[in-house]
């Protein structure tokens, strides 16, 4: 079972879950070298006091020589143990990147589609699934030096309490407060960062738009680069100001706490001048009494502040953690689809009802049909009308509707995720193109047998197919060039060619009803009816839907649904619908040009 509740604490726990030996290593290291400099006082005043003693003739020479090696070797153990502390934590975060990284991403694959499609829950995702071993090697790092810092300043304060115990007292008050601010300018960090990273999302994307490859030739034509650049100065100045005003006041407080941390300091150093006068205190312990306060009130100010302000975002993370692996998933998600071959009958939608979680407007509205085995189907209708979304009630992306969706008579919520992955297959509008080889690219889309024996013929048949043969033999490495432009020797295929890809990829999955949603939408209009002729010829045998708003690549389909404002309002042949003389005919009448 997956742990799911996080808290501060595990700021600690994730690296000693993952990595007990190396996360108590940068512990000890941590803890010591909190207390080296209380070690270095105290050594430093024998040395000084030594070496007062041996030049005014009260000791002798040899005497010197312990106390001097206790300095050096305290310089060396803190050089050495930084350096080493250095490679442990590279070796933690190759730990947390296997183990904690893994956990993260399987969630993020496990979440219910409707986290992935809202925006709010989008921005947790994103945020807590950036580089999280580095977020939490560096949480722990921040954590560990804050304590290193309460060891240095307490075993400090204990050395002042023995010397001058109200000095410790005022020290100990002032921590206590810049403690509570720097917790609030943590917070309030945090806080700013999760609205700028709202507008970075935005500049970086505009910033793609700017730059891309995607846009190139629309950037051309259309000239909008002065236009988008506003844009993203606008979007970009935004996330600035915030982090500026935030930085400043942090720093205003932190400013204000420091200045008078070092007058109280400075008062503490003057009044202890007396009792060294009056040989209360040794001229050693004076220095390096002094030197410890100085160092204190640095300390204090500026890296104490530092790592509450640390502490207190990386706390802010552990409870977006939190909520984010609370949220919940689709059972099986990760399931490969099921080998089972199970027998497609019938696909039913009876009076199901829909609307986008977190909305109230009704996408699909009571609506009905019946898929069956072996026939050819088409969804059309208007932009916007609901074709899509009935896909995704299909597959599964989403089960909160109302009404039933049987599939063979049996309830859709009853079958398990690679149930559905086996029974559907679709390619979508903005289907994905993977920038590996042209044949994993198609092998893919039947995961169960990529790399198994014979499934390169099965990858040969569906190139031949969709056309795809000739594309490959004009490749410099043939099927095995790396598509895009990521890797050197990538090559890129044209929207049309990506297209065949995609289709490809339905084809060689074995999925008994194939989906094609509008993948040939970049296609002008003859071409695309071409392409779903060919499509709906290889399926013989199989049962097919094809969505599209545009008629002429539907006409064949022995059941038309016409779909609008989230029903059917129409269904039947082309001819049957001609004759009806509805939407469809005046739909067809209107495109009825593309087509001459
Ligand atoms: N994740 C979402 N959250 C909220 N509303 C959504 C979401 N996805 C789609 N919609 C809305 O649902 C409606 C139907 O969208 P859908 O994609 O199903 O239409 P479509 O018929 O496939 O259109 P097109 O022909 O343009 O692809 C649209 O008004 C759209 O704005």
């Amino acid at each position: 079972m997956e742990k799911t509740d996080y808290s501060w604490w595990d700021i600690i726990k994730i690296p000693f879950r993952y990595a007990p030996s190396y996360s108590a290593s940068i512990a000890l290291e941590k803890i010591l070298s909190g207390l080296v400099p209380t070690l270095q006082v105290i050594v430093t005043a024998k040395f000084l006091d030594t070496a007062i003693a041996v030049v005014s003739g009260d000791m002798n020479y040899s005497e010197i020589f312990l106390p001097l090696i206790s300095v050096v070797l305290l310089i060396v153990y803190s050089w050495v143990s930084e350096e080493l502390v250095k490679l442990i934590n590279v070796k933690l975060q190759m730990r947390l990147r296997e183990k904690f990284r893994v956990t993260i991403t399987e969630k993020r694959a496990k979440l219910k589609y409707k986290h992935v499609e809202n925006k709010d829950t989008w921005d947790l995702i994103s945020r807590v699934s950036k580089e999280p071993e580095i977020q939490c090697k560096n949480a722990y790092n921040n954590f560990l030096e804050l304590i290193a810092l309460f060891i240095r300043v307490i075993g400090l304060l204990v050395v002042l309490v023995a010397y001058v115990w109200w000095a410790a007292l005022i020290i100990s008050g002032i921590l206590f407060s810049l403690f509570m601010v720097s917790l609030r300018s943590g917070e309030d960090m945090y806080e700013a960062n999760r609205e700028v990273s709202k507008y970075r999302r935005r500049f970086e994307y505009l910033g793609e738009v700017l730059t891309g490859r995607e846009s190139v030739e629309e950037r051309t034509l259309f000239g909008y680069t002065d236009e988008v650049n506003k844009k993203w100065e606008e979007q970009y100045e935004t996330a600035r100001k915030i982090e500026y005003n935030t930085d400043k006041m942090v720093y205003k407080r932190t400013m204000g706490r420091s200045i008078f941390t070092i007058f109280v300091s400075v008062i503490i150093i003057i009044i202890l001048i007396r009792p060294v006068y009056r040989g209360l205190l040794s001229t050693g312990i004076f220095i390096s009494i002094s030197t410890g306060v100085i160092e204190l009130t640095q300390l204090m100010s500026w890296q104490f502040t530092f790592y509450v302000t640390q502490f207190s975002k990386d706390k802010e993370y552990l409870k977006d953690l939190d909520i984010f692996m609370k949220l919940n998933e689709t059972k099986g998600a990760l399931d490969l689809p099921s080998t089972e071959n199970i027998k497609f009958n019938s696909l039913e939608f009876r009076n199901v009802s829909f609307k986008y979680p977190g909305t109230d407007n009704y996408i699909l509205r009571n609506i009905s049909f019946i898929i069956r085995k072996g026939l050819h189907y088409a969804f059309v209708g208007v932009n916007g009308a609901g074709k899509t979304t009935i896909t995704k009630l299909v597959t599964g992306l989403y089960d909160e509707f109302e009404g039933d969706i049987l599939i063979n008579g049996k309830n859709i919520k009853e079958y398990r995720q690679s149930e559905l992955k086996s029974l559907c297959s679709v390619v979508y509008q903005d289907f994905a193109k993977y920038f590996i080889s042209l044949k994993d690219n198609i092998a893919i889309g039947n995961i169960n047998s990529m790399n198994q024996k014979g499934s390169e013929n099965d990858i040969k048949d569906s190139m031949k197919i969709m056309g795809l043969e000739e594309v490959a033999e004009k490749l410099p490495k043939g099927w095995d060039t790396p598509l895009g432009k990521i890797k050197s020797g990538g090559l890129d295929l044209s929207g049309g060619q990506w297209q065949r890809v995609g289709m490809a990829r339905a084809i060689v999955g074995n999925a008994p009803i194939k989906i094609l949603d509008e993948p040939t939408a970049a296609l002008d209009p003859i071409s695309e009816s071409h392409i779903y002729e060919e499509f709906e010829q290889i399926s013989r045998g199989g049962t097919t839907i094809f969505i599209s708003h545009r008629l002429g690549s539907t006409k064949l389909a022995d059941e038309i649904f016409v779909i609008d404002h989230g029903s059917v309002a129409e269904s039947g042949s082309h001819s049957e619908l001609m004759k009806l003389d509805g939407i469809y005919a005046n739909m067809y009448e209107s495109q009825r040009s593309w087509y001459l």
